[in-house]
């Protein structure tokens, strides 16, 4: 939804050590990939453990605006009826994808092939976001997009009447871009062939494989070269969606640069394409330990446990590792404030682009709670204070959920209190986080 209700500021309080099981929600990529695929396939898809965030929920709408029956039952299982490869239909109004670029580029990509016409949409921080990086290669296909300058939403994507395939060479680390590209040529005949040169979260590429697709993944030395024939029958799949680690990171956190914490965090992913902040802090000295090590689903799982940390130094990160964890910087550099010198976040141009300019947003509340930072264009250098840092600013959430979440967290440890101005947009993604942290003992309020 392209609104939501007025500002709601929330504060965050220095807590006595965070303690217990924090159950984190469903994946956020994983649970748009469901409603998507699930919609593409002929039959009932299956979802157990769908993120209900407000960013999914809104995919889920835009599905059913394409012609899928989606539906949750009082037990919280979702299903999909969908309506098969190609056999989108037109949507009778404007698709509104509220604050969420994935739901945005992915949907543009899985409708870009088929003979329809559809608008879209989202809230004011999606309509600032760069959307050519998907309609460039849609157009690869024989789809054209009339948006607003700079390639911005709202936007028009009048579909392929004759999809042709695609090679695609995706100029930014991005997986949202791998996927509209991968989506769309679902419905274009032949093999359509992506190329990455960093990769990125695969999810797309092994749920397809899931749902039946013919795709292939080969490691050369020009990228990964992903190759997906076009045009399956893509079969009804049941998805227990895992828990995120992207919302795992900020209970850790809060408990590595919170005294006296002790927490549990289980059944946490550790697809190698995510989970980039976790060894990142295990190279700082965090005292984070990944309990119960296992496979499930092909993938390593594993329970976190992340205590009370004094002694993290910052490192310098390395470049190679932004795309596994895109999302995590923010939350991260409140950790470097805490920790010892500087940790050095370099080759992450993307930050700037996400819900908000991430570098500037962390940059200034960070600056206003007493921290040095240092910034570039594609960099940032954040100078920890070891452990005494101020506070006691009130930060503009800039309609981004991590911004408010890494600001609230910083706060539980902060000599000060840390006020974000607004802690809607937390809903987005992870809209238990308040009751959750509260559960552990975090002092927020608002
Ligand atoms: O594909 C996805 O599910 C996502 C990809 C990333 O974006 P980019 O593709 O823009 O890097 C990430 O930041 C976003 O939260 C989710
Ligand atoms: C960047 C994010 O999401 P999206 O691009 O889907 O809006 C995020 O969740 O941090």
């Amino acid at each position: 939804m392209s609104s939501h209700g007025p500002a709601c500021p929330m504060t965050a309080h220095r807590s006595d050590g965070l303690r217990g099981v924090a159950d984190v929600p469903g994946d956020k990529s994983i649970s748009h990939r469901a409603l998507i695929l699930g919609a593409l396939s002929v039959g009932e898809t299956v979802v157990t453990g769908l993120l209900e965030g407000q960013d999914v929920l809104d995919t889920a709408t835009a599905m059913r605006a394409f012609g899928a029956d989606v539906t949750r039952g009082e037990d919280g299982v979702w299903r999909v009826h969908g309506v098969g490869v190609g056999g989108f239909a037109e949507p009778g109004g404007v698709i509104d994808c509220g604050n969420s670029g994935t739901g945005v580029r992915l949907i543009m990509g899985a409708m870009a092939t088929c003979p329809i016409v559809a608008t879209f949409t989202g809230d004011a921080s999606l309509n600032k976001r760069p959307m050519a990086r998907v309609t460039d290669p849609l157009a690869l296909f024989g789809a054209r997009a009339v948006g607003r300058s700079g390639g911005r939403l709202p936007m028009t994507i009048v579909g392929a009447v004759e999809p042709v395939p695609v090679r695609y060479e995706v100029p930014v680390p991005s997986a949202q871009v791998k996927s509209a590209v991968l989506l769309a040529g679902l419905n274009a005949p032949g093999e359509t062939v992506v190329i990455e040169h960093e990769a990125t979260r695969d999810h797309t590429e092994r749920m397809l494989a899931g749902f039946g697709a013919r795709i292939v993944t080969e490691e050369t030395p020009e990228g990964r070269v992903i190759t997906l024939t076009g045009q399956p029958e893509l079969r009804p799949e049941r998805i227990e969606v895992p828990r995120d680690p992207s919302s795992a990171a900020f209970p850790v956190c809060a408990a590595l640069i919170v005294p006296g914490s002790d927490v549990l965090v289980p059944n946490i992913g550790l697809n190698p394409t995510r989970a980039g902040l976790f060894y990142t802090l295990q190279e700082m000295g965090a005292d984070l330990v990944f309990e119960n090590l296992r496979e499930e689903g092909g993938e390593p799982v594993a329970d976190l446990r992340a205590r009370y940390s004094p002694d993290m130094t910052g490192i310098a990160v390395p470049p190679g590792r932004a795309a596994s964890m895109i999302d995590e910087y923010p939350v991260l550099s409140v950790v470097a404030a805490f920790a010892q010198g500087p940790t050095e976040m370099r080759g992450v141009k993307e930050l700037r682009v996400k819900e908000s300019d991430r570098i500037a947003a962390m940059a200034d509340g960070l600056r206003a709670a007493g921290v040095t930072v240092e910034d570039g264009p594609d960099w940032w250098i954040v100078h920890g204070l070891g452990g005494d840092v101020p506070g006691g600013a009130t930060v503009a959430t800039r309609l981004d959920h991590r911004i408010a979440m890494s600001f609230l967290v910083m706060g539980l440890a902060s000599a000060r209190p840390m006020t974000v101005d607004d802690g809607g947009p937390i809903a987005t993604s992870f809209p238990v986080f308040g009751p959750l942290m509260a559960g552990l003992g975090a002092r927020i309020d608002g």
